[in-house]
């Protein structure tokens, strides 16, 4: 791998933006590709993104492609920041036009949506052969491009590629860690969307601080009881990408998932939630993804399945809680912490 890869991030929403912002301010060259051209242009013009982070003035060496071929052409590294629906046909019309040597991230949160496959079983399967790392972590995207201090991490089964990664991204107020547990950190990621729903609806519903932080514990305990069926290591579920995401998600008004939650809590109909947010909120296809997955695995996550229940309209946001409320009374850990009940 070369020492100082050119960096290609597809995906000029708000995390992308943030992102290459973040690299091309750290000195890598980046070039960042969206599949809007006049936003893209709009922005090479402005050095702003107007539509997904108006207040951020954008680094004067940040360059922008509209081309995907020119875009990935000499690329060292792609990191991938689309949404999760749109991540496979990504990755399919990427796959002619790469070099070689080309490695692949991402920091997209979720799974194949239809399918509960993790994104990284999707990049093996479409791109094999290619150095592969996800970046994740507690980041929202406004805060990483106004520069204020964040920490995420880099995961890869190469771990030369996770240290060079991080090491690009890594600036003076971002620290990035590496680790080598790929479906741990990216199971985080994507189940703390779901969770953040959960504690958005019961804030929405003024049901107290209590509440929150019951929510978020034993979401956090759904998580590493899921996780740990799936193979993913415990450490990984307690550090960056699980609980630190997980924290951010369930109690920062910037998540998008918080804020459906809060909206849901208050009465307001999915549909108008969502268009009120006017942005990806990955938990709506996430939340379909994480029941299939603990029926495959025969776990009872209630508080995650409570959720996709309220997203679908199959149940109040109210009897939802009732429900979880009323649930048998037992033993914190009944079989352990890593237990399946
Ligand atoms: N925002 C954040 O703080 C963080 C986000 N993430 C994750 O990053 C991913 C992207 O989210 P984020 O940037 O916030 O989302 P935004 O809603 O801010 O932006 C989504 C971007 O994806 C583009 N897009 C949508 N569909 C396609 C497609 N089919 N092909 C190409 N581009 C497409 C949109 O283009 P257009 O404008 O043309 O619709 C837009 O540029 C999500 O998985 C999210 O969970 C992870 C960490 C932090
Ligand atoms: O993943 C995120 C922060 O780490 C962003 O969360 P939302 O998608 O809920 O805004």
């Amino acid at each position: 791998m070369a020492e100082n890869p050119k960096l290609t991030i597809l995906g000029a929403g708000s995390w992308g933006t943030a992102l290459a912002a973040l690299t091309a301010r750290n000195g890598v060259s980046t070039t960042l590709w969206g599949r809007d051209r006049a936003a893209l242009a709009a922005m090479a013009a402005s050095r702003r993104n107007q539509r997904y982070l108006p207040d951020i003035e954008l680094p004067a060496e940040l360059a922008y492609e509209a081309e995907l071929a020119t875009a990935v052409r000499g690329a060292g590294i792609v990191l991938i920041v689309v949404p999760s629906h749109a991540f496979a046909a990504m990755l399919d019309e990427i796959a002619p036009l790469l070099d070689a040597g080309t490695a692949i991230a991402w920091a997209t949160k979720g799974f194949e949506p239809g399918t509960g496959r993790f994104l990284h079983e999707l990049v093996a399967e479409r791109l094999p052969g290619r150095a592969a790392a996800v970046v994740t972590g507690p980041s929202f995207a406004r805060e990483v491009a106004a520069g204020l201090p964040s920490a995420v991490t880099v995961h890869s089964d190469d771990a030369a590629f996770a240290q060079q990664l991080a090491g690009l991204l890594h600036a003076p107020n971002l620290r990035a860690y590496s680790g080598g547990d790929v479906l741990g950190a990216e199971l985080g990621g994507a189940m703390k969307n779901v969770l953040a729903v959960a504690t958005g609806i019961a804030d929405g519903m003024q049901l107290g601080l209590n509440a929150r932080a019951g929510l978020i514990t034993r979401g956090m305990n759904e998580m590493l009881r899921l996780g740990v069926a799936l193979g993913a290591r415990p450490e990984t579920l307690i550090g960056l990408s699980g609980l630190g995401d997980l924290v951010l998600t369930c109690t920062g008004d910037l998540s998008r998932n918080r804020r459906l939650g809060l909206a849901l809590g208050q009465g307001v109909a999915i549909d108008e939630a969502v268009r009120r947010i006017g942005q990806v909120v990955e938990s709506i296809l996430t939340a379909d993804e994480v029941a299939r997955l603990a029926d495959k695995h025969g776990l009872d996550l209630p508080i995650s399945a409570g959720v996709r229940a309220v997203l679908h309209g199959e149940v109040t946001p109210v009897d939802g809680l009732k429900a979880l409320m009323a649930r048998e009374q037992k033993p914190e850990y009944p079989h352990g912490l890593f237990g399946t009940d």
